[in-house]
């Protein structure tokens, strides 16, 4: 009765599976795993031998505490709702959804209810999980949630108001900046000549290194900005245009991100 289980085996649920047991905070008989397709519970078997991997939803539910759902968004109030009937209520759901509000899950269930919003990043220890407890979430679920979270990187608690910008920063970031990466590295390439492969090497490198130099140094981006463009230099050519372009750009973006937030759970 005291496993943990994972509703859904895709990116997100996978990563945690992987990330708990790598980690170690969890041992192969403490956690339970439950998906729509059996080549996902196969994928998972195969990944993990002796995993448990539960026939349904409410088979899992029955056997676990601690409920993670890593479904979609639109996919997550019929699984809470399939779920809630086989539950007494003394359970822990942890949702992932993006956009569905404590309040809608706890129109669902009756218990303990928390907002969890992690990112790929994790699979690699690197980056925070965002955590946003419901009013029912007793300490000792608390810590413990946020215990498994921090076994895969940083975890921050945010209030539900501001977790749609949150979760753009922390858990959207990464494909943004992804995107990044690949504009900045396919441009040179195509404008120089410079094998593509090896621009991309390079533009990688480079965006792990700037982040750790700000991080490290704990100078502002402006600082960086100012030590790299020599005055009438290369560099400051290329700031001068992203500068006059980019505002528009990233206001555009962050709008249709939060509009997008408002209803990709309808
Ligand atoms: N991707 C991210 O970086 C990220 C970050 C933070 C939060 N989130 C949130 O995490 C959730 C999952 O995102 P994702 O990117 O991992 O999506 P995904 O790759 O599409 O995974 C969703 C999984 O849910 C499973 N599923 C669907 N209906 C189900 C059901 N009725 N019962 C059991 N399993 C079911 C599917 O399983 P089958 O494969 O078996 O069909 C699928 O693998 C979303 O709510 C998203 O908002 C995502
Ligand atoms: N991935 C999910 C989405 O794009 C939520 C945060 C990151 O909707």
């Amino acid at each position: 009765m005291d496993r943990v289980g994972i509703i859904g085996y895709g990116h997100m649920g996978s990563m945690l599976v992987n990330g708990f047991l790598s980690s170690g905070v969890l041992g192969i008989d403490e956690i339970m795993v439950a998906s729509k397709r059996q080549e996902s519970m196969d994928a998972c078997a195969a990944a993990w031998p002796g995993i448990g991997i539960a026939r349904t939803n409410r088979e899992l539910a029955r056997q676990c505490r601690l409920i993670i759902i890593t479904v979609r968004p639109q996919e997550t109030r019929g699984v809470l709702n399939e779920i809630a009937s086989v539950m007494d209520g003394d359970e822990h759901v942890v949702s992932l959804a993006a956009g569905i509000s404590l309040e809608d899950l706890e129109g669902l269930f009756s218990g303990s209810v928390t907002r969890v919003v992690p990112t790929a990043t994790s699979a690699v220890g690197q980056g925070t999980t965002l955590v946003c407890h419901g009013r029912q979430v007793g300490m000792l679920d608390a810590l413990r949630a946020e215990g498994l979270f921090s076994s895969i990187g940083n975890v921050a608690l945010v209030d539900e108001v501001n977790l749609p910008a949150a979760t753009l920063l922390s858990s959207c970031g990464p494909g943004l900046l992804a995107a990044i990466i690949e504009e900045l590295a396919g441009a040179t390439a195509r404008a120089s000549g410079l094998e593509a492969g090896r621009a991309l090497a390079l533009t990688t490198e480079m965006a792990a290194a700037t982040a750790a130099y700000l991080r490290e140094t704990g100078k502002t981006p402006g600082d960086l900005v100012e030590e790299v463009a020599t005055g009438g230099g290369v560099t400051e050519a290329g700031v001068q245009r992203l500068r006059e372009r980019l505002p528009g750009v990233f206001d555009g973006t962050v709008a249709a991100m939060l509009e997008r937030y408002g209803t990709v759970g309808k």
